[in-house]
């Protein structure tokens, strides 16, 4: 469904002080029908960039790209036709009923007005918006207009759609309702989902498998669970009291396979191959010295750890560091 190779895109910096930002530094990736993908990164990471790249909307400094089986340079309107996206924060005009947008949209694929509002009646049903479409689209709930910027980016039936940042901005329940319906769009529909995120829950909740991309360059690659493999272990959190903090450092260091270790005040980190069956043996080892627990927390390891462990960063932290730039020129609108 997409295939890219050395997908490059420098920016010019407009302004005295001008110079130029290289955005997406050679980018290579496999898509295949009916995946579910995420392109999990920092603010400014790239992902954006990439994405409106592979749907035509900015033309690529180097590299080549098919995606829905046509060629990105050569014949970008079949791209476009074989193709949904729906940008971060829509398209939708406050002042129109849900039924004009739905509309307007099939007229810009030259759909006829009953087949768009035929094919649109069948997305409201699938994707929880049935009723609703004389309503204004400034009433709609956010989840509600987030469902509806997918319906319109489906109006054409395309077997691969591209979806930037879907979730953000919505609650965690509307995001949890988002998740149900994109995960039905693949399961149900066939349709092969491409999703942009920098949130860690959305990327592995929603992803079979996850891109991560990093100061335009991917880092890694995966499904959840591998990436998380590559983190060698589990982490563990240990309280006690400040002046045993030393003695239950060094009898922790003694576990099998125990790495990480640091200690401050009364905390004490480290990372074990197997949290659960190391913990019984580090209790029974502080309890003959006599050193009390105050508390423990053994964490299987997170999409954040995977980045840290790539990048020397947390994902947190990257996110922080963005440019507040990232946001300039941001396309609102549905492709067409
Ligand atoms: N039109 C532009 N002109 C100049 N620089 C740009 C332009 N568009 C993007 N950039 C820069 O390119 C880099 C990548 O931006 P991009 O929007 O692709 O990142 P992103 O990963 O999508 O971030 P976000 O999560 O904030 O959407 C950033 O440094 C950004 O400032």
């Amino acid at each position: 469904m997409i295939k890219a190779r050395g997908l490059e895109r420098r920016f010019r910096r407009k302004g005295r002080n001008g110079g130029e930002v290289h955005a997406v530094k050679g980018v290579d990736l496999d898509v295949s029908a009916g995946e579910l993908v995420g392109f999990l990164g920092p603010n400014g990471a790239g992902k954006t960039t990439t994405l409106r790249m592979l749907t035509t909307l900015l033309k690529p400094t180097a590299g080549e790209a098919t995606v829905g089986g046509c060629d990105l340079l050569a014949d970008p309107l079949g791209v476009r036709r074989r193709i949904g996206y729906v940008a971060q924060g829509g398209g939708t005009a406050p002042a129109s009923k849900v039924v004009e947008e739905i509309e307007f949209q099939g007229r810009l694929y030259r759909m006829s007005k009953a087949d768009a509002l035929a094919r649109g009646a069948v997305l409201a049903e699938q994707l929880d918006l049935a009723g609703l479409d004389q309503r204004m689209t400034a009433t709609l709930s956010g989840g509600q207009r987030r469902r509806l910027d997918i319906a319109l980016g489906l109006i054409h039936s395309p077997g691969l759609v591209f979806l930037d940042e879907p979730s953000t901005g919505l609650d965690p329940q509307s995001r949890a309702n988002l998740w149900d319906h994109i995960r039905r769009l693949r399961d149900e529909q066939g349709v092969t989902v491409f999703l942009t995120t920098h949130y860690l829950d959305e990327a592995d909740a929603l992803s079979d498998r996850l891109i991560v991309i990093d100061d335009g360059k991917i880092v890694a690659e995966g499904t959840p669970d591998s990436l998380k493999a590559r983190v060698s272990g589990d982490s563990v959190v240990i309280g006690v009291s400040p002046e045993s903090a030393a003695e239950t450092a060094e009898v922790a260091g003694r576990l099998e396979g125990a790495h990480e270790l640091t200690v401050t005040d009364g905390t004490v980190r480290f990372r074990v191959p197997r949290g659960d069956t190391a913990m019984p043996e580090l209790l029974r080892a502080l309890d003959a010295r006599g050193i009390a627990m105050a508390s423990m927390q053994v964490h299987r390891p997170t999409l954040d750890d995977v980045f840290l462990t790539l990048t020397g960063r947390s994902l947190r932290d990257a996110e922080e560091g963005a440019p507040v730039d990232a946001a300039a020129e941001k396309e609102t609108t549905h492709v067409a």
